[in-house]
């Protein structure tokens, strides 16, 4: 489902050139539950982001789902990202200002759907999550939790075949942390690829194979 083929990433500034990632190889299956572990700074965001296409590798190649996208322009890129993938992060990164089921629309709003389709697709994300009864909240009404479902159904509203989830349960009491991982587990038996950076030994004990990073490199 993804494939990584020799992967580096160097980030230059003016005064430090930084081996991010050295030499990744690896094939998430589809269906498969991964998670990344490894030490502050070793690459886990930066394979995350290259695995998402959020960032380029410096050399190397990447497949999702079998499309080699190495001389894909940005449009192709953007369009790949949105039918294909849905991105968590450890801090939400909810739009303040719009109520919770606008919020979850919002990866549709690239989509050729209609206001209608839209809404009822946003309110089977937010029924798989729990948060039927939060629609009109706006995010500064909930939880820290409530905040991640909400993220969690903007991430699978448009369908997406892989979960990319960046330190998920990271802001989370570890009973909100727990649920959070059993919603991301029920995605996955329900077919999901999910890739998951955690640095909760707990969390990716409940996945189905672990990738330990350390200084760029794989070691595991
Ligand atoms: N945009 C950037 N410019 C320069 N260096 C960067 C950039 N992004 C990341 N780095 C460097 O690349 C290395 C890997 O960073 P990355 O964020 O992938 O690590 P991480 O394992 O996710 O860390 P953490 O657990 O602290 O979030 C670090 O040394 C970091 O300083």
């Amino acid at each position: 489902m993804i494939r990584l083929q020799n992967v580096e990433k160097v980030y230059r500034t003016s005064t430090i050139e930084t081996l991010a990632l050295n030499n990744i190889n690896l094939n998430v299956k589809k269906g498969e539950f991964v998670s990344i572990m490894g030490p502050s700074g070793c690459g886990k965001s930066t394979l995350l982001n290259i695995m998402g296409l959020l960032d380029e590798p410096s050399k190397g190649h990447i497949e999702i789902d079998g499309s080699k996208v190495d001389r894909y322009e940005d449009k192709e890129l953007a369009q790949l990202r949105n039918k294909k993938l849905g991105f968590i992060f450890q801090s939400f990164h909810l739009i303040n200002d719009l109520s919770v089921i606008d919020n979850v629309e919002i990866p549709l709003l690239y989509r050729s759907s209609s206001a209608r389709q839209r809404r009822e697709l946003a309110q089977e994300a937010l029924e798989k999550v729990g948060l039927s009864n939060r629609m009109k909240h706006f995010p500064k009404q909930l939880s820290g939790g409530q905040k991640q479902r909400v993220a969690i159904a903007r991430a699978i509203v448009g369908k997406p075949e892989i979960i990319l989830a960046d330190e998920p349960t990271g802001n989370l009491d570890s009973a909100m942390g727990n649920e959070i991982l059993s919603i991301l587990q029920k995605l996955n038996e329900d077919g999901a690829t999910i890739v998951m950076v955690t640095h909760d030994d707990a969390m990716a004990r409940r996945t189905h194979r672990l990738i330990r990073l350390f200084d760029g490199t794989q070691v595991l």
